[in-house]
């Protein structure tokens, strides 16, 4: 089959998994009604590089490794439920907070805090490390052409990239700013214990 082809088809079962929402979609959501448009569009650039590494452990044939070593697919999914179980404390307990700072002021101390929060939430999910090694172990060839191999990572990394931009822009205008700050403390304590669910199913699931 033809390069663009695998590649076309490569991306189109990937977005499935990319646009369902998960702890990603939830800490871009969140960040982008709670902080900031810049804030937002830094969580979707730490998710795009999150998953581009993770495309390239896949590449590397991290899955093969996780199949035959399980013992590392419970070490990832402890750490990322620990984590996630983390996160929801965090959002958990500022739910009843106003928001202090507001707008682009952000100091660039905490927009780093979020590229690496982001990034964080997107290799400690070990769902992602699987779909990605899933489906490159099914739809990659044997012997694949260099130029496939190239294009890959970077065309995860628009595709994880460009949904999260697109859910960043659209949180952080105007309407929903103002619902989320109407309702801030129901919405945090909603987004904390969904966080915390999806940490649990994580730390009960088995594979
Ligand atoms: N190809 C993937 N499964 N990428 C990770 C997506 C994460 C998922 N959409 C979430 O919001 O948490």
């Amino acid at each position: 089959m033809h390069s663009l082809t695998i590649l076309l088809g490569i991306l189109a079962a990937l977005l499935v998994g990319v646009i369902s929402p998960g702890p990603s979609f939830l800490l871009v959501a969140r960040t982008s009604v709670a902080q900031s448009r810049r804030a937002g569009l830094i969580a979707a650039l730490g998710m795009a590089c999150g998953a581009t590494v993770m495309a390239l452990i896949a590449l590397l044939g991290l899955h093969a490794l996780l199949q035959s070593v399980p013992v590392l697919y419970t070490v990832l999914k402890v750490t990322g439920g620990i984590y996630l179980l983390y996160l929801a404390w965090q959002v958990w307990r500022g739910a009843a907070t106003p928001l202090q700072v507001q707008g682009d002021g952000l100091p660039a101390q905490a927009l780093t805090r979020t590229f690496w929060q982001a990034a964080a939430t997107m290799l400690s999910n070990p769902k992602a490390a699987v779909q990605y090694g899933v489906i490159f172990a099914a739809m990659l060839p044997a012997h694949p052409e260099p130029g496939l191999l190239l294009m890959l990572p970077p065309a995860v990394f628009l595709l994880e990239g460009g949904w999260y931009t697109l859910v960043a822009l659209l949180l952080s205008s105007e309407a929903p700013r103002q619902q989320y700050l109407r309702a801030k403390t129901g919405i945090d304590r909603v987004a904390g214990a969904v966080l915390a669910l999806l940490g649990i199913k994580l730390l009960l699931s088995r594979q």
